[in-house]
């Protein structure tokens, strides 16, 4: 009999859904050797805890699902581990609530697994659920079924092998036939934090729309100014006559903000008003506020659904597959990089040089570029580059210009920042939030460039440097993201009203889906450098990888690694490649 160990060097929700989808894997190919498989640190977790497994009988109504006996926490003591959930420093102490309730995984035949979403009747027992209002909806009669089936679900990876296990699953998202609030009982709050992005007014809008138009709440509340706007500013009362044309304006009509996340004084205030559904529309910064929130309602008991909304210009959110407002930003960025082209074009040896949002992940420079085709070089956080030397970024440049007479350089905001602080000492400042506050590559990498052949004497350069970067993100949403948008709201919708609470609602591979929020704050979306995105860029740019094929080979060992340590595999070949590892010591 083959012994196989597995040790995760940080135990997390992910960790057992890997451990689950393995043991599944080895039991279907070898049952005899499936108890060899060696929980080490799940052992300890499970024997150690004392809870019983969170069972949700009302929304399960198949008797081959079963909860798996995964107590797990995000730590041995029941807290989220910080290192993982990092909180912004100068809130972190102000925190309410320990982190602790427990990840509702759900395992079926094959391998299915569903990482379910809270219900409010976890924890609330005996609540009353009523008719869904949607029946006597004139424009749902006309849909043949109006409710999503309760064991709809939606696959995490889609490419799949012919043995592969079944994998992660996500609730889908739509109407119920049973509510769990009356039309009346209902007190909504909006409200909206961190960066602006391209469609949060139509998101507002439809939030307002679907709770008015489709479940007769009339009560929304629009907090202004953010999270702190729910202890330190005034609220706005939302109507679908108010909020009607917002969709045609950028930003959003509530305001945001950065920091000021202080959950005890959120949750009083959500308490003090009355409020039972709470929307929060924002990235990676506000979703964890939303779970913190999420943990101190659930502690105190209320019947109040938390419901995230994701927005991220910089598309850094995982799991999803992509934020609303990001391709209004990538084609508003089209028109920088035109300028850009125009410009280096009409002048000998001119460089137009055009910096782009994206603080650690480069998706808009990156696709902006593919969209694009103007452009020569794209420069992003993921992937590191050097300026001098054969094979650097200055080798290139003078190759580009001796072949076309002209070149475009995309660089995202949080591209090279490494080199900047080589040649600028900083203080490491942060913003409200806890977000680094980067150095302006842009302008660095400009002068950088001007220098080097003003040095050389070899080639004059006429370079102009374009900085888009609030342009893009201040605009109303194009008509696709609006469409995004509104379903996106309708699902929130949806979802609150049944009861469900705790939960990111979005779209994954085209279907709307609950996703629980500790996998959406468990790490940041990246651009993976060995995956095949990048090598189209690569290969539409011509532009050099900046890594030697050792370099290459290293980098992409190391992602693996990192990947397979963390238990965040972006690419599915990656837990391919590891199953059948396992499948192969198994044997
Ligand atoms: N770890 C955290 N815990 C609680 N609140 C947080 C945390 N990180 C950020 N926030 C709050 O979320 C809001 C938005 O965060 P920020 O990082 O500025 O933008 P984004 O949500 O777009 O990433 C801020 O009010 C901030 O205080
Ligand atoms: O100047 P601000 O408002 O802090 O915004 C700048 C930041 O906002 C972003 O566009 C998006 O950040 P968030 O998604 O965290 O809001 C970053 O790319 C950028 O660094
Ligand atoms: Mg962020």
């Amino acid at each position: 009999m083959t012994k196989i160990s597995f040790q995760f060097n940080r135990l997390n929700p992910r960790s057992t859904v890997r451990l689950l989808l393995l043991k599944d894997l080895v039991h279907s190919l070898h049952p005899s050797n499936s108890n060899s498989i060696n929980y080490i640190k799940m052992e300890s977790i499970i024997s150690n805890s004392s809870s019983p497994p969170i069972v949700n009988n009302h929304t399960l109504s198949s008797s081959s699902l079963k909860t798996n006996n995964n107590n797990h926490t995000n730590g041995s003591n029941g807290s989220f581990d910080p290192s993982s959930h990092p909180a912004p420093k100068e809130e972190a102490g102000k925190m309410g609530s320990s982190l602790n309730s427990k990840p509702k995984v759900v395992s079926g035949t094959a391998g299915y697994v569903l990482e379910d979403v809270p219900h409010l009747s976890d924890y609330i027992p005996n609540l009353p659920t009523y008719t869904n209002p949607l029946q006597d909806n004139p424009a749902y009669s006309v849909v043949k079924q109006y409710f999503v089936h309760v064991d709809d679900s939606v696959p995490e990876r889609i490419t799949v092998h012919k043995d592969s296990p079944r994998g992660v699953h996500f609730r889908r998202a739509g109407p119920r036939q049973r509510v769990y609030f009356e039309s009346d009982e209902v007190q909504a709050a909006i409200v909206t934090c961190g960066g602006l992005c391209p469609g949060l007014n139509t998101v507002i809008r439809e939030l307002v729309c679907s709770l008015y138009h489709m479940y007769g709440v009339k009560k929304v509340l629009g907090i202004e100014g953010g999270y702190k706007g729910f202890y330190a500013r005034n609220t706005k009362t939302l109507t679908p006559k108010n909020v009607n044309d917002i969709h045609k304006r950028g930003g959003t009509i509530l305001g945001t903000s950065r920091g000021g996340h202080v959950t005890t004084k959120i949750v009083d205030s959500i308490q003090d008003r009355g409020i039972n559904q709470v929307y929060i529309i924002g990235g990676d910064g506000t979703q964890r506020g939303a779970s913190a929130i999420f943990e101190e309602v659930r502690r105190r008991g209320l019947k109040v659904a938390i419901v995230g909304i994701p927005k991220t210009i910089d598309n850094d959110i995982p799991v999803i597959d992509k934020s609303f407002g990001f391709d209004t930003a990538v084609e508003e960025a089209q028109r920088a990089i035109n300028a850009a082209h125009v410009e280096a074009e009409s002048f000998e040896n001119g460089i137009g040089v055009v910096k782009l949002m994206g603080r650690y992940s480069g998706f808009i420079a990156m696709y902006a570029t593919l969209a694009s085709r103007d452009v020569d070089c794209c420069l992003i956080p993921e992937s590191p580059f050097y300026l001098e030397g054969p094979g650097g970024l200055f080798d290139y440049i003078e190759k580009t210009l001796k072949e076309n007479g002209h070149m475009v350089i995309v660089i995202a905001e949080g591209a090279g920042q490494e080199l900047v602080s080589e040649s600028i000492q900083s203080e490491n400042t942060q913003d409200a939030s806890g977000n680094k506050l980067l150095q302006d590559v842009g302008l660095w990498i400009s002068q950088k460039i001007k220098d080097h052949f003003t040095k050389q004497n070899t080639l004059p350069i006429t370079l102009k440097y374009i900085d888009p970067t609030y342009m893009i993100r201040a605009i109303p949403s194009n008509a696709s993201d609006n469409v995004y948008c509104t379903l996106l709201a309708q699902s929130a919708v949806h979802g609150a009203m049944a009861g469900y609470t705790g939960y990111t609602s979005g779209l994954v591979h085209g279907r709307q889906t609950y996703i629980p929020f500790y996998r959406i704050t468990e790490r940041q979306n990246h651009v993976v450098i060995t995956d095949r995105m990048w090598a189209r860029l690569l290969s539409s740019t011509n532009q050099p990888s900046f890594l030697n094929s050792k370099g290459a080979n290293e980098e992409k060992k190391g992602e693996e690694l990192k990947q397979l340590a963390d238990g965040n595999c972006s690419d599915e070949t990656l837990v391919n490649k590891e199953i059948s590892c396992i499948y192969h010591n198994a044997l």
